[in-house]
């Protein structure tokens, strides 16, 4: 399937944001541990959650977690302290993504798991055990999921967890979402230094939870509206000779322009909430409401950003394809993760652009950067997703600045956000289903 998608005349739009993912999937793990009642409010009802959902009813011998990686993760750690034996398995990527960090630290305290295909992937076989090890060093530089999946199970070891972590440690705020969730169930869980973390044993007390909106798919909100400025400016500074008229509107166009995005807070427990600070250098402005946030134009946009998004991988996609849109050159570092996400997004990324004509490079695999060279774009470029949900929500924003962009499989987005296409109608946007694709 491939969708054409093009812009509306200008963005005013009020949007419910889908649940975050990460907090679905913690929470209910989380309930899963404390044998709850009270299951989370306010679920995500995407692929990730819907999968985690499933893994956790009805006792199933072999689970199916598709793409999801905090699921495979987190059920990996969960499956090894819940009596039973049972296989579990992913999509052909997933069966690519590593596990053997989690996989030995899990041994160590005890666990009984094998490897069913290949050594230090998925698909594995669990077998529930008492887990009788409490101290465990591990690296805390390839994903920070084998971490959080270690910790939540701490809580109902008979002598709790310690961890070490080695070497630089990524994504630290989703370290701090599970530890802020595991008290939030009732469990004692904190750094005690830098790169060690303790939970005491204790388990967990059934609790009423609401699950926030997810910040990660706020961004392509903030990015359409950092694209939407610049295409106003590029209207303006165009066509000189052009009605006054159609000047004056505008500007005021570029003035009114406002998204609303319901569900958020400014003190999140989600780490991406920082991309609002960045994107307020890109000339977007959050205003907090008491139902969400309201975007709106403000500012001169920088001439160049620089930023280490080792905290923020889920919105490297969102700020390298808006800030190519903007003519922003840019040095992002801090992304040795994404070769190992959906697909390999630094390559993807590098791919697609070229595409639209635009030189992205990397370095050492954990660099991307744009000095603003450019190359002859394709005369109708079609993207490409690689079954990564953010391939396609980071590049349909692209038909704000160009007559319409072509996505190719634009229902990868259900692993995260299902109705990024209906939201997109509603502000305006027209998405058709290409003929010859149906
Ligand atoms: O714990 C989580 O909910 C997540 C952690 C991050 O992964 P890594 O720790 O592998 O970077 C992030 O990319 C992913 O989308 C969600
Ligand atoms: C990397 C992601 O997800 P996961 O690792 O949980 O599959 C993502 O949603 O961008």
């Amino acid at each position: 399937m491939r969708y054409t998608v093009s812009a509306p005349a200008s963005l005013h739009a009020a949007i419910q944001l889908p649940a975050s993912k990460s907090i679905s999937n913690r929470a209910l793990i989380l309930h899963s541990l404390a044998h709850g009642n009270i299951l989370p409010c306010n679920l995500s009802d995407c692929d990730d959650t819907i999968v985690m959902t499933r893994a956790l009813d009805g006792n199933p011998g072999h689970i199916d977690i598709l793409a999801a990686g905090t699921a495979m993760r987190f059920l990996t750690a969960y499956l090894s302290v819940t009596p039973g034996t049972r296989i579990i398995t992913g999509t052909q990527r997933m069966q690519q993504r590593p596990i053997r960090i989690l996989v030995d630290a899990l041994r160590e305290l005890g666990a009984r798991i094998e490897y069913v295909g290949n050594e230090g992937f998925p698909p594995l076989r669990i077998t529930g055990t008492e887990l009788t090890g409490s101290e465990i060093s591990l690296a805390g530089n390839v994903s920070s999921q084998y971490i959080s999946a270690l910790l939540m199970i701490g809580t109902v070891l008979p002598k709790g967890l310690r961890l070490h972590l080695t070497g630089d440690i990524i994504s630290r705020p989703y370290i701090n979402l599970t530890l802020q969730l595991m008290r939030d169930f009732g469990a004692q869980a904190d750094w005690v230094s830098e790169d060690c973390i303790t939970v005491s044993p204790g388990g967990y007390t059934d609790t009423p939870f609401t699950v926030e909106s997810d910040w990660s798919a706020a961004s392509y909100w903030y990015q359409m509206m950092a694209i939407e400025g610049i295409k106003n400016e590029k209207i303006k500074g165009g066509d000189r000779s052009s009605a006054k008229e159609s000047e004056d509107s505008t500007k005021e166009e570029a003035h009114t322009a406002e998204i609303e995005l319901l569900g958020l807070f400014a003190h999140s427990y989600q780490g991406d909430s920082r991309g609002a600070e960045v994107f307020t250098r890109l000339g977007v402005h959050t205003e907090y409401t008491d139902r969400g946030v309201k975007l709106t134009r403000k500012g001169t946009p920088a001439t160049r950003l620089d930023e280490d998004m080792v905290d923020i991988p889920d919105l490297a996609q969102t700020f390298v394809v808006t800030c190519c849109l903007m003519d922003i050159p840019f040095r992002f570092t801090g992304l040795q993760s994404l070769k190992i996400k959906e697909t390999d997004r630094i390559t993807a990324l590098i791919t697609e652009l070229r595409k639209l004509g635009y030189v992205v490079r990397s370095e050492q695999d954990s660099i991307l950067l744009w000095d603003g060279e450019r190359c002859p774009a394709d005369a109708d470029p079609v993207i490409a997703t690689y079954e990564d949900h953010r391939m396609a929500m980071a590049f349909a924003p692209a038909c704000l600045v160009l007559p319409q962009i072509q996505i190719d499989e634009p229902q990868v987005v259900t692993k995260s956000y299902p109705a990024y296409w209906e939201d997109l109608q509603k502000a305006g946007f027209k998405v058709c289903q290409n003929a010859m694709q149906s």
